[in-house]
């Protein structure tokens, strides 16, 4: 289905966090030229709408199914409970438009398209011309991940991967990241008079710390359970009673769901599995990355396939130096860079590769594929 000219896109979350990172975006690159947007709450409809509003200045009532209808797009970074309640109303009220979504309701729906179109754009097309209108924003890791090697697995080249992950606070969302911050304050606290003088015991520190973070209060672990801050918890999202995460189910699942391959597919899906750590960075997801390749190839052969892969990766070279400058998440937090550094052939043979990759979880991760899909729907 064609759009328009001009055609009215409702706006759902945008003043989220993914949705404001989404807003900043869609300012920076124009897209408000080319649509005429229609923005919704679910807490102040009738309130003022935001700045790029133009003919419609009123937020709407994001349950309004009426409302909603009038859209030809919708793309939502409202979250799952609201895609829940208000996607399935909206299509049995007979709403044949596009829906975009940040949210991972849908995403392994057979009618939804895990959308990343810089890796899987052939899958986009395909689903375009099939008449698709679910298009769903993957998993931040996972998205993150495939932006930085997703050269090795189009060019067939990936027999298995297995990923440790080592994932922001922002995963969680907001109130995650301003726990970890509160966590690290209250223990800095504890101990900056010991810290103030040079002359104190390092052990004396270490022991106010653990002692203060075994006895940080519900206050301070409300949103990760557990201290974060000077720790990590080795378990993202739900568990799915078998031993694993919903967080490394998404591993395999979404990473070939993507790609075009696996379940529903003519393709073989290409096992993806390993361990998802939360850890005290701020916003950007890391992993180290193990691939078995289906061939040995020449390191330089794998760099430049990497590097040529699309507009924002960027190898690192395995050095001392450029990792630490280039290879972290301070390095890579607001930006769309997708740096892949320490490639190397590991100890286990030449078919065994090695890598790292990082990415910001809120921009690839999460607001740039759908503010891209939105420019693939109006043809811009
Ligand atoms: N956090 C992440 O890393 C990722 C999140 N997602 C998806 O995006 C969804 C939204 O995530 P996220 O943006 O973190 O959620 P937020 O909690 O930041 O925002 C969700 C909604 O909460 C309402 N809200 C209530 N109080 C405030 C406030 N003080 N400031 C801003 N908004 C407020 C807004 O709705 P209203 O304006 O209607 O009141 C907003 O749209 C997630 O549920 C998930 O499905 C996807 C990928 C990554
Ligand atoms: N689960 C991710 C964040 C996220 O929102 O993932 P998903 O979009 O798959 O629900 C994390 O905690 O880091």
């Amino acid at each position: 289905m064609a759009l328009s000219k001009n055609p009215l896109v409702g706006l759902v979350g945008w003043r989220g966090m993914v949705g404001s990172v989404l807003m900043d975006r869609m300012v920076s690159e124009g897209d408000f030229a080319h649509f005429e947007p229609l923005f919704f709450s679910t807490s102040n409809a009738g309130g003022a709408a935001p700045s790029m509003a133009k003919n419609e200045t009123q937020l709407q009532d994001a349950f309004d199914i009426d409302a909603l209808k009038r859209c030809e797009v919708i793309i939502t970074a409202q979250g799952g409970d609201y895609t829940t309640e208000v996607f399935p109303k909206l299509r049995a009220a007979g709403w044949s438009g596009h829906w975009i979504d940040a949210a991972s309701t849908l995403r392994m729906k057979d009618d939804a398209v895990i959308i990343l179109d810089p890796v899987n754009m052939p899958v986009i097309k395909d689903a375009l011309a099939k008449g698709g209108r679910n298009w769903v924003g993957g998993n931040c890791t996972v998205s993150c991940m495939l932006m930085g090697v997703g050269a090795l697995y189009k060019a067939g080249l990936v027999e298995w991967m297995s990923t440790q992950t080592y994932q922001a606070a922002s995963g969680g969302g907001a109130q995650h990241m301003r726990e970890l911050l509160t966590q690290f304050g209250t223990l800095n606290a504890e101990v900056k008079a010991l810290l103030d003088d040079p002359k104190s015991a390092i052990l004396e520190i270490d022991r106010k710390i653990i002692a203060k973070q075994r006895s940080l209060g519900e206050a301070e672990t409300a949103n990760f359970g557990v201290p974060l801050g000077g720790s990590l918890i080795p378990w993202i999202d739900k568990d799915l009673g078998n031993g694993v995460s919903r967080e490394e189910w998404k591993g395999m699942a979404e990473t070939n769901k993507i790609l075009g391959q696996g379940e529903g597919f003519a393709a073989p899906a290409v096992p993806v599995d390993g361990f998802c750590v939360r850890i005290g960075a701020m916003r950007c997801h890391s992993q180290a990355l193990t691939f078995k390749l289906r061939k040995d190839v020449p390191l330089a052969d794998i760099e430049a396939m990497i590097a040529a892969d699309n507009a924002w990766v960027k190898v690192v070279p395995n050095t001392r130096e450029a990792t630490i400058r280039d290879l972290t998440p301070v390095a890579v937090t607001g930006t769309l860079t997708i740096p892949v550094g320490r490639l190397r052939k590991m100890a286990m043979g030449p078919e065994y590769l090695g890598a790292f990759t990082i990415g910001d979880q809120l921009l690839w991760g999460a607001a740039e594929p759908l503010r891209r899909m939105l420019r693939i729907l109006l043809g811009q």
